[in-house]
């Protein structure tokens, strides 16, 4: 894989192994600098592993990791931020002696004032983490993982087991942290947060990845194909429908087509009704269970 100028990372045929078990058997991709790159994979796919080496957390079976176009230093620490579980807190200290706490441990760390707002803490700065919500929770673990001003950020299913309004609250944190130019990695489950936060993405199945691009990439070549539905009886009762290409299903008639507009001229052409017409456009949950056969859960 040719190095780039812009490339902050470059990850080069990591392969790892537990005794006999191949966790990550040939991954190779790079990251450029300022863009969220998404790694997806079903359960076991290998993309902690991959991460974990990435974060220097642990060292691969063999392969190479390059930041910046060279090896890892002992700076490397220093320029990331990792978010971790929340195992890892202190359940005595309240949110803000725990940011207190980490921020004494860099050299360089940000003002905890604007780290506090940008992650809305204010509020809870006296509350113990044992205290808080699940999405509280999170934005504390992200404020940590933002507290040496890091220039690449790990997050690890960001926002897996919160509700709808404390998952957006998470992305427009996220969104605002990628328009400073940050470059973010992000391991998630959840299509619709693939689909929303990630510029790139690469998905691993069984230590491999088996297929990357931009969400729309993804999409245009795995899954062309938009569903239309009707009711039944609106194509079942018109001979004239035999014209167009219908399955049954149910009570709906099912068409497939590679373009919407087209079906949808032929349809209008001959006088067959869309009342009840409801269209699905292929999405990278389509995309997933076209490469690996399964759904992720989310
Ligand atoms: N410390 C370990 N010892 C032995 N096997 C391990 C270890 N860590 C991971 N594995 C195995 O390596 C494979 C990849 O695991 P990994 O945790 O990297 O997958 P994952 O894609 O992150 O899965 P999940 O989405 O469930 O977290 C799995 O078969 C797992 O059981």
């Amino acid at each position: 894989m040719p190095l780039t100028n812009q490339s902050l990372l470059e990850i080069q045929h990591l392969r790892r192994l537990f005794k006999d078990t191949v966790a990550v058997k040939d991954v190779s991709f790079s990251v450029a600098k300022g863009i969220c790159f998404g790694l997806l994979g079903p359960n076991g796919a290998g993309k902690t592993t991959t991460i974990e080496i990435i974060e220097d957390i642990i060292p691969p079976t063999s392969g190479t990791v390059l930041y910046k176009g060279k090896p890892r230093s002992a700076s490397f620490r220093e320029e990331v931020g990792i978010q971790f579980q929340h195992t890892s807190l202190f359940d005595f200290l309240s949110v803000e002696e725990t940011l207190l706490s980490f921020h004494k441990l860099f050299a360089r760390p940000v003002d905890i004032e604007a780290l506090i707002a940008r992650c809305e803490l204010g509020s809870l700065r006296k509350r113990r983490s044992t205290n808080l919500s699940g999405g509280q929770l999170q934005r504390l673990m992200l404020a940590l993982a933002l507290i040496n001003n890091p220039e690449l950020i790990f997050l690890d299913e960001p926002s897996t087991g919160l509700d709808p309004q404390s998952r957006r609250n998470l992305w427009n944190i996220v969104d605002n942290i990628k328009e400073e130019g940050k470059t973010i990695i992000l391991t998630t489950h959840s299509m619709e947060e693939a689909q929303h936060l990630c510029d790139e993405i690469a998905i691993m199945d069984q230590g491999m990845i088996i297929a990357e691009g931009t969400p729309n990439e993804l999409i245009r070549t795995y899954c062309r194909t938009s569903t239309l539905t009707l009711p039944v009886e609106t194509l079942a009762s018109r001979p004239i429908a035999a014209e167009i290409e219908w399955t049954p299903h149910e009570d709906r008639a099912v068409i497939h087509t590679d373009s919407i507009d087209r079906t949808i001229e032929q349809l209008t052409a001959r006088n067959i009704s869309l009342t009840g017409l409801s269209i699905h456009n292929p999405t990278l949950e389509d995309v997933f269970l076209h490469l690996t056969g399964r759904t992720l859960r989310d």
